[in-house]
């Protein structure tokens, strides 16, 4: 028997209203119990609430039945009052009533289970609750709508296509079937691991939109990279004084540039320290360095070539600070990066680094012709899908009784993505990030 549970689904605290939500077989029986009777199902209604004689609130009800409402079950909703007392007051009813309060996710959980959504929507509900960006939101409400589904949907028909024509051949089996299968499942195969490679390739873009795009900050010692994360965070946090080796720690500042999510970094200036503090502070800058998805390189005038060229790559952008100090200075074409002069002090240059970084995560994140792969747990999968079905298209050619085992196998890393098969080990994962109510 399913329990029926209970949950706050609006923030806790005072507000206008505050709304408790039930799922379960018993919610048409706590209603009795509150004195709201049955009201029709999807109707708002105004009902008295009350239990053991005490009055609860004024309520507006919504009451769903089974198998027509978010989690498939009997569900309900309390609009009250949004006072702490009243949620108290009809919180200790409902578990008087024999309710229980509802675990994080818990009703998507049961939508999920009840076949109302795959395993990639409950994680895009998740998402579009935590997104404060245009593009998360955008991103997730497309998962949401099932676009990623239907794209493993399709992954997983070419899949069964292929095993339908292996086996076919493995049945009938005649000295020519080597050729045949090449012929008639090789294309498909083709066709499938060129799909997922593009589906992996989108894995660091969506994870990106959803997790921020990693932007690091190095240069020599003194050359303003504190100043320049003041200036871009517009916050004071970092600081800033004329001597060298000032920063030691990592400082992150979560930012918003061009709807895009941007976690910016300020790190210690690159050089050999005996200072034992200082040389920690560097490994940190270095190890961030290598893992960010772009490096700006502060450099001041006269600033060497230095140890920064060795950790920016292709497609970084060197930031020619203190433009105030070096008025008309040509920037050297040090590793054939982009430049721009800017200035902490006077402002210059700071626009045109913020419209540069808008239009570098526009490029790089930006990608409407194929649903992202926003998780590390579907892009792990697809690569374990993408080497099975590059596996069975060799077997094809050689060894077509294997190529079966191979596509199956491609077949079940696809369906623990969507939660059809292997569900009960991610479940947890899935869900324990979710907030109360959801
Ligand atoms: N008050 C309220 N607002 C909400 C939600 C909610 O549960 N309650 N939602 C929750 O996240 C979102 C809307 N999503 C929902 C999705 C499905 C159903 C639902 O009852 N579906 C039934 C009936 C469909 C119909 O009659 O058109 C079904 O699919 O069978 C409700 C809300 C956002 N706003
Ligand atoms: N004139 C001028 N001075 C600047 C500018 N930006 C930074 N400075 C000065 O340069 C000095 C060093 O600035 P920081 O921002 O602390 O440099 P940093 O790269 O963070 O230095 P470390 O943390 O030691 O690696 C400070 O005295 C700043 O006031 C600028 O645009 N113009
Ligand atoms: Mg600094």
């Amino acid at each position: 028997m399913t329990d029926t549970i209970f949950a706050l689904a609006t923030p806790p605290g005072r507000g206008a209203i505050a709304v408790i939500r039930l799922s379960g077989p018993g919610v048409d029986q706590a209603l009795d119990g509150l004195g709201a009777g049955r009201p029709k199902p999807r109707l708002a209604s105004v009902r008295s609430l009350s239990r053991a004689g005490e009055h609860i609130d004024h309520a507006l009800v919504l009451r769903f039945v089974s198998p027509n409402s978010y989690t498939g079950e009997d569900a309900a909703e309390l609009h009250l009052h949004g006072g702490r007392a009243v949620v108290e007051a009809a919180s200790r009813a409902l578990i008087a009533l024999g309710l229980r309060p509802a675990e994080p996710g818990e009703f998507t959980r049961r939508a999920f289970q009840n076949g109302r959504m795959d395993l990639a929507q409950a994680e895009a509900v998740a998402d579009l609750i935590d997104a404060e960006t245009t593009a998360q939101a955008r991103q997730a409400l497309g998962q949401l709508d099932g676009r990623l589904s239907q794209t493993y949907a399709g992954f997983r028909r070419d899949l069964l296509k292929a095993l339908a024509l292996v086996e076919a051949e493995i049945d009938f089996p005649d000295e020519e079937v080597p050729d045949n299968l090449a012929r008639t499942a090789g294309p498909v195969l083709d066709r499938l691991a060129n799909d997922l490679r593009r589906a992996v390739d989108t894995g660091r873009r969506g994870e990106r939109v959803r997790q921020g795009y990693r932007i690091v900050l190095i240069g020599e010692t003194n050359a303003g990279k504190s100043s320049l994360f003041n200036a871009l965070t517009a916050r004071e946090a970092a600081i800033v004084t004329p001597i060298a080796g000032t920063t030691r720690d990592v400082l992150d500042a979560d930012l918003v540039i061009g709807g895009y999510a941007v976690t910016l970094s300020d790190t210690a200036g690159l050089r050999d320290s005996d200072d034992p503090v200082e040389a920690e502070g560097v490994r940190r800058a270095r190890a961030r360095a290598e893992a960010a998805d772009l490096r700006l390189w502060v450099r001041a005038p006269g600033d060497p070539a230095g140890v920064a060229a060795a950790y920016v790559r292709p497609g970084d952008l060197i930031v020619a600070t203190k433009a105030d100090l070096a008025e008309g200075r040509r920037e050297d074409e040090a590793a054939g990066l982009d430049w721009l002069a800017v200035s902490t002090t006077t402002g210059q240059g700071l626009e045109a680094l913020h419209d540069w970084l808008a239009r570098r995560l526009a490029e790089d994140l930006a990608g409407a012709d194929f649903p992202a792969v926003t998780r590390e747990r579907h892009r792990l999968r697809l690569t374990e899908a993408l080497a099975a079905v590059a596996t069975a298209r060799v077997a094809l050619d050689q060894a077509p009784e294997m190529a079966g085992e191979d596509l199956r196998r491609a077949a079940s890393a696809l369906s623990r993505v969507t939660g059809e098969i292997g569900v009960e080990d991610v479940l947890g994962e899935v869900f324990a990030t979710f907030c109360i109510g959801k």
